[in-house]
């Protein structure tokens, strides 16, 4: 059975600038299932980061009801919601900011250790996530600078998932990549999704969208387009992309 992690009720963002509003989002009604690795697509400009950023917390929508694991969030405070956001969710996005006075190794410890005050079974699972990425023993002394933008961005999911999130949120994220960085990247979260980790990712690119399980095309801040993929498997690439293919064609992408 299916559960909901993510629950919106006619979900509005307007943003206001010289008298003029904008209506981004318009009335979004969204479940995110746990476990699903969910995509949003659709065409710039089409509200694709705002819905993002009102489901995680990163800002408040201007009408309607976010559930978010049963608590509704709302009705938090700019504070609370900053412990929310920092206790359940984790964050990718094009450019990966770590810290370059601190070794990879520090970089993960510092985001693990706002929440785990454990810090022995912190270094131990920071080690094995940069495993598990492909970032092995001797870069972990190394500083961001001395490591490749695909290399960086695998560091950062690593941070991003350090602390269990609920939901690893990503906007773009192989977006400056190169293609064998990118491959390597998306390698990384389907791996992470395979062992349960739910991902919402934001993207223009067919190639990162084909390792969802769902897609959801947004146009002009509605939801147009809904299609259940089924999980991610190297097998059956050349079938997903086809239909994939199909409901880019008949949203109008
Ligand atoms: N903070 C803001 N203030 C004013 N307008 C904003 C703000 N954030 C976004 N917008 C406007 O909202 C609209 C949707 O922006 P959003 O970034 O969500 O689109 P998108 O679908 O992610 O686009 P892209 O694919 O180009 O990144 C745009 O017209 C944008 O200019």
């Amino acid at each position: 059975m299916t559960k909901t992690i993510i629950r919106t009720e006619k979900l509005c963002k307007t943003f206001s600038s010289g008298g003029i509003q904008q209506h981004v989002l318009k009335n979004l009604d969204i479940r995110i299932v746990e476990g699903d690795f969910t995509i949003i697509m659709g065409s710039s400009g089409s509200g694709k980061s705002t819905l993002l950023y009102a489901i995680s917390g990163m800002d408040k929508p201007t009408l309607g009801e976010i559930d978010f694991a049963g608590q509704k969030l709302t009705k938090f405070s700019n504070d609370r919601l900053a412990i929310f956001r920092r206790n359940h969710c984790g964050f990718v996005f094009q450019q990966i900011y770590l810290l370059d006075n601190m070794s990879v190794l520090d970089n993960v410890l510092a985001s693990g250790l706002l929440v785990n005050k454990n810090k022995r079974e912190l270094v131990k699972r920071a080690k094995e996530l940069l495993l598990q990425v492909g970032i092995n023993e001797n870069s972990w002394s190394k500083f961001p600078t001395q490591l490749s933008g695909g290399e960086a961005q695998r560091v950062g999911i690593v941070r991003a998932i350090i602390n269990n999130p609920k939901i690893l949120f990503a906007d773009e994220p192989t977006g400056a990549l190169n293609s064998l960085s990118s491959k390597n990247v998306l390698d990384v979260f389907s791996e992470i999704n395979r062992s349960g980790q739910s991902i919402v990712l934001v993207t223009h690119d067919v190639n990162t969208a084909l390792r969802g399980n769902r897609v959801i095309y947004l146009k002009d801040g509605v939801i147009c387009g809904d299609l259940q993929l089924g999980s991610y498997s190297d097998d059956d690439n050349l079938e997903r992309h086809e239909r994939l293919k199909e409901f880019l064609a008949e949203m109008g992408w």
